[in-house]
């Protein structure tokens, strides 16, 4: 499926330790999966996890993206967690606190499946179109929580201090064409909060948003899905526009709004991108 068009609404990271939750994703409607090896499993369960999470993958988790986080390379679990990473059943590996190409490139070394960086500190954020740049580069993952301990900010409902970071970020990614999902709302329990962050990082242009709980992956969803005013608009404008090239005309009008073969592409974007989710549903 195209890249621009495969939906990552709903991102939802799994500890790679926790058996229930491992059994849980596989009845969640969640358009992708990071299974954690990094800052949500204990030091003292980290390597049994990546027993725990080969088996589970092995099982198979449908048409989800499967994204495997593994350690830093420069930790004690690095290394192995790659080398272990590689071999699994998964589409992807996430490296953590990326700030260079050299990082990838050590990642690049040992694994042939795609790689995916986390973006969570101030380097990260300026190196951000080099990172994105990286030929073996599939996408990115904003790491708010980390971006935050390293600006030393204060929570905002609007995320003020980080939309610099967040900017460059998405600026790099849409640059080079790799997929780029929001960072995670930590109070799991507050949809409206939830809600109003999914909707700030979707009028930005995030592809999606990572969660944290199941309980915020149909917030998620809604919010990423193209919704049924914007589809009814893309249809209209497409007709309008065909209508218009027909009598030899460049440009129609829609509701008051000009449509220019640009408002046409992302239209053809929208209803793709429509289809895509209701054919993962469908799975
Ligand atoms: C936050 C939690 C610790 C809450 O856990 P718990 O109290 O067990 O939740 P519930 O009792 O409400 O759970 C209800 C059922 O849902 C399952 N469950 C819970 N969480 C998940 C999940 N993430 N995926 C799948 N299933 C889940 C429970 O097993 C219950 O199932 P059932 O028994 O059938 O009722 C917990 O949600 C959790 O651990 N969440 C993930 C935390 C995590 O991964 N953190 C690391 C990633 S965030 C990060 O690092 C961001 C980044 O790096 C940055 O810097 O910003
Ligand atoms: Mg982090």
């Amino acid at each position: 499926m195209d890249m621009r068009v495969r939906p990552y609404r709903s991102v939802l990271y799994i500890p790679g330790s926790k058996e229930r939750a491992l059994e849980k994703a596989r009845t969640l409607p969640v358009d992708a999966i990071i299974f954690d090896l990094e800052d949500a499993v204990a030091p003292a369960e980290k390597v049994a996890a990546r027993d725990t999470l080969r088996a589970a993958l092995a099982q198979g988790y449908g048409k989800r993206t499967t994204l495997v986080r593994i350690n830093g390379l420069e930790t004690e679990w690095g290394a192995d967690d790659l080398a272990a990473a590689a071999q699994m059943d998964c589409d992807a590996i996430l490296l953590p606190k990326v700030e260079s190409t050299a990082q990838l490139d050590a990642a690049a070394a040992v694994t042939d499946k795609p790689l995916w960086a986390m973006m969570e500190t101030p380097r990260a954020m300026l190196n951000a179109a080099a990172i994105a740049a990286h030929p073996r580069l599939a996408g990115m993952v904003m790491g708010t929580n980390d971006l935050a301990k390293e600006l030393q900010s204060r929570f905002r409902t609007d995320r003020l201090p980080m939309l610099t970071g967040i900017g460059l970020c998405l600026l790099a990614a849409k640059a080079e064409g790799v997929v780029i999902v929001d960072g995670v709302y930590n109070a799991f329990k507050d949809d409206d909060g939830l809600r109003a962050e999914c909707e700030q990082g979707r009028d930005m242009g995030m592809d999606g948003k990572t969660l944290i709980h199941p309980a915020q992956v149909d917030i998620a969803n809604a919010a990423f899905a193209p919704s049924e005013v914007e589809i009814d608009l893309a249809r209209r404008q497409i007709a309008a526009f065909e209508e218009a090239a027909a009598q030899g005309q460049g440009v129609a009008v829609v509701d008051g709004k000009i449509v220019e073969n640009l408002h046409v592409a992302t239209a053809r974007e929208i209803l793709a991108k429509a289809e895509a989710i209701e054919t993962l549903a469908a799975e």
